[in-house]
């Protein structure tokens, strides 16, 4: 007898199955249509109130708040409310519990459905036949349009261990209905049918640094998404404040995951890939992979500093001339040289920002320049009057410009791009910050050049060091802080007198409530804040396909997160870029030490095994010693390998046909290295590019061109692999390779010119 056996049901007891779960189901439905009426017309309530008055307004936009986030929740679960059952065995019965998106009561206050990311949800995702965590039986339920159409389950029975789960499934049919569907380029939530070893990702605890390391379709992403919307359930009051960061390779790929948490009803997230990472920048191409080498390696950082302090000069160095002479409108003043050196090394001491310890060194250096006018006008120098004689000087243009020359005021893209652009510069500031000189001018470009994704952490850390004078936001600051401490209590007791203090799970707390107040304008969200402001700090990051960070990106990544609560999630076997990361433990270690915790997925939700054996003979290559995730599908179309006489415009349009032929509904990739792309995206007009997959109305069209870096995190019904032996032949050529053969979820067609890769051998048999 097997430990767990899916229980088919006679057609009779079936139906009459499905006819009990349809009145559980109907009741949960009727219950969710009362609790959207209710919140309607609160919500129309709170707007209507007339109420003049400080107390009313707040209590008003509390109302209307909190009704407005619980319409949002109820209107995100209307399809598959409820997808699974569990029975637990108790000394005195069975008991049944209803799992779904969100936890529902009924009128009486009993529970009728348990929230999936509650404590009571777990055992449906973790019970295996080891360890059935006290459950008699799992049921998966299908339910379309409030119809329960079918019923899948799953009995344990803990006597009769035997080896009759290789892979110990969860909720196996209900897994493959979800698998066998066609892909639409969005990714879907996996809510009803999360593994046990992707339920131990999601479920891990806040703090620290976990890593989830899985081989291609492991389902690292989407665990990673849903670990994000737990962790928001569970550590609300600390996460809503500070917000979740997720940070994904590329534009297309964001795009890809945008829908999985809003359907899971979290909206407060933000998510960024790293060329994203400073507001106001927006950074989508890379620089070639020489260039991206060394932007990414950690000597940037020494580089970046070097460069600085490159600007910080005495008069010798910035006129040429060992005094510092000024024409003003009282003549010529000059202030000796070694008292310029000592306020420039003074200021150097202070090791404050650098736009930050511009200010002493003005100071200072207005004061000396005061003192010079007096004795050349023969006045006594008065030394309380100086300040205000060195503000009437600064207002001088000779005087400010003398001044910026020694000490200016800097902004990241200024800084990098007086160092980009000029050989003579470059070539120094090399030299100081320990930068090999002959590797140096592959920086150099023009002035105007676009910002590029690597330039992106650099500009980060030109950030972080330069600073802002910022003394007067500072004193605002405080002032803003100090009358919104007396408005938060201000809506505390609001809080208090209209009851909604006590309703945690809305999310509604005095904070929140005095923030929205407050807020001029539109109110803005915790997202919203955050994306704008760069020194924000998150509660919580997650970083998807986090192998191809460099250090440089790791460090602007860090930066955002002082507590280091990350979720790192990736394939050191995916690497594309020759900065990425070969192990976890080198690329995590500068942050944290050794206090890394690695999980790793084995199964492959994606790819079918025929052609995951493919992949995993390239895998051999990529990376020897990494073994490849099993795939869940054994059965698929057999790969295949196609020589393309006539190139790629005569061959490909006709593959292309054949593909969408064989797949019906669904989408097919031709993924091509950056040398072919233009010529493969002009052999099929009619293909997007994933870049220009903006479709209004949501729809993604089924044919797609794509490079390996485009492709990453992606999936498709079909994929074309054109011209392997060319991606073979680029540095990380094998792991690309293997990105590329395991985008498919059911079809694969490998277009070669010459002959096939030895490492495909496999599709010649
Ligand atoms: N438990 C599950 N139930 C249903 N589908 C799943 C499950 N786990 C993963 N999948 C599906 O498998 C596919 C691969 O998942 P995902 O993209 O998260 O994998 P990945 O490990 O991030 O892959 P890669 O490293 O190649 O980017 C997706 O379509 C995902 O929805």
């Amino acid at each position: 007898m097997s430990s767990r056996q899916q229980d088919d049901l006679s057609p009779s007891a079936e139906k009459a199955a499905i006819a009990t779960e349809q009145a559980r189901v109907t009741a949960m439905y009727e219950r969710l249509d009362d609790l959207r009426a209710h919140t309607r017309e609160r919500l129309a309530e709170a707007h209507l109130q007339e109420r003049s008055g400080y107390a009313a307004l707040m209590e008003r936009e509390a109302r209307s708040y909190e009704q407005a986030l619980r319409h949002a929740r109820f209107g995100a679960v209307e399809e598959g409310l409820c997808f699974g059952r569990i029975d637990i065995a108790h000394d005195d019965g069975d008991e049944a519990r209803y799992v779904g998106r969100i936890g529902l009561r009924d009128t009486e206050h009993e529970t009728i459905l348990v929230d999936w990311r509650a404590p009571a949800a777990r055992p449906f995702y973790a019970a295996t036949p080891g360890s059935p965590e006290g459950i008699v039986r799992r049921r998966h339920l299908r339910v379309r349009h409030r119809r329960v159409i079918g019923l899948d389950d799953e009995v344990f029975d803990p006597d009769g261990l035997t080896e009759g789960d290789r892979r110990q499934l969860v909720g196996e049919a209900a897994l493959m209905a979800s698998l066998a569907r066609g892909r639409t380029g969005r990714m879907g939530d996996i809510v009803a049918t999360i593994q046990a070893e992707q339920d131990r990702v999601i479920r891990a605890r806040l703090s620290g640094i976990l890593v989830v390391q899985g081989g291609p379709g492991t389902g690292k992403t989407v665990a990673a998404l849903h670990r994000a919307a737990y962790l928001l359930y569970t550590h609300r009051s600390v996460l809503e404040r500070r917000g979740v960061l997720v940070v994904g390779p590329n534009p297309t790929f964001l795009r890809y995951i945008g829908d999985v948490l809003p359907s899971l009803g979290e909206t407060d997230v933000v998510m960024r890939t790293v060329g994203e990472l400073v507001p106001g920048v927006e950074a989508t191409i890379g620089d070639d992979h020489e260039v991206a080498a060394l932007k990414g390696a950690p000597v940037m950082a020494d580089l970046v500093r070097a460069a600085i302090q490159d600007r910080q000069r005495s008069p010798e160095r910035a006129f040429g001339e060992p005094d510092l002479r000024v024409e003003t409108d009282a003549g010529t003043l000059v202030v000796p040289g070694p008292t310029c050196d000592r306020v420039l090394a003074t200021a150097r001491g202070l090791r404050l920002e650098h736009n930050v310890a511009r200010k002493y060194v003005v100071d200072r250096l207005l004061r000396e320049l005061a003192r010079a006018e007096s004795t050349l006008l023969g006045r006594p120098v008065d030394e309380e009057d100086l300040p205000h004689a060195g503000g009437r000087l600064w207002q001088e243009d000779p005087v400010r410009e003398a001044l910026d020359a020694l000490w200016p005021d800097l902004t990241p893209r200024r800084l990098l791009r007086d160092l980009y652009s000029d050989r003579e510069t470059l070539l120094r500031v090399a030299e100081a910050g320990g930068l090999d000189t002959e590797r140096a001018p592959l920086l150099l470009r023009p002035a105007g050049a676009p910002w590029t994704v690597e330039d992106v952490p650099l500009l980060d850390e030109a950030a972080e060091l330069l600073g802002r004078d910022d003394g007067a936001e500072r004193a605002r600051r405080r002032r803003e802080d100090a009358e919104r401490a007396e408005e938060e209590r201000y809506a505390q007791g609001v809080l208090e007198l209209t009851g909604l203090a006590e309703d945690p799970a809305e999310g509604l707390d005095a904070a929140l409530l005095a923030d929205r107040h407050r807020a001029p304008g539109p109110s803005s969200t915790t997202a919203e804040r955050a994306a704008a402001d760069r020194r924000w700090t998150y509660g919580h990051v997650i970083v998807d396909e986090a192998q191809e960070l460099s250090p440089m990106a790791w460090r602007a990544v860090m930066r955002r997160v002082p507590t280091r609560s990350l979720t790192v999630v990736g394939d050191v076997a995916q690497t594309g870029s020759t900065v990425g990361a070969r192990s976890w433990r080198e690329a995590l270690e500068p942050y944290v030490g050794d206090k890394v915790y690695v999980e790793t997925l084995r199964v492959n939700y994606r790819t079918p095994a025929p052609i995951m054996e493919v992949a995993a003979d390239v895998l051999r290559v990529a990376a020897p010693g990494q073994e490849a995730p099993e795939s869940v599908r054994e059965e698929g179309d057999p790969p295949r390998a196609v020589l393309m006489g006539n190139g790629p415009k005569g061959d490909l349009p006709g593959l292309v046909a054949e593909e969408l032929d064989a797949i019906g509904e669904g989408r097919v990739a031709v993924i091509a290295s950056d040398a072919s792309i233009s010529e493969v995206a002009e052999a099929l007009p009619e293909a997007a590019r994933p870049a220009a997959e903006r479709g209004r109305d949501g729809s993604t069209p089924s044919v797609v061109v794509s490079t390996i870096t485009e492709a990453k995190g992606l999936e498709f019904d079909s994929v074309i692999v054109v011209r392997p032996e060319e991606l073979l032949a680029r540095p990380c050529g094998a792991g690309d390779l293997y990105v590329a053969l395991t985008r498919a979820t059911r079809r694969l067609t490998v277009a070669h010119e010459i002959d096939l890769p030895e490492v495909l051998g496999r599709l010649n048999a």
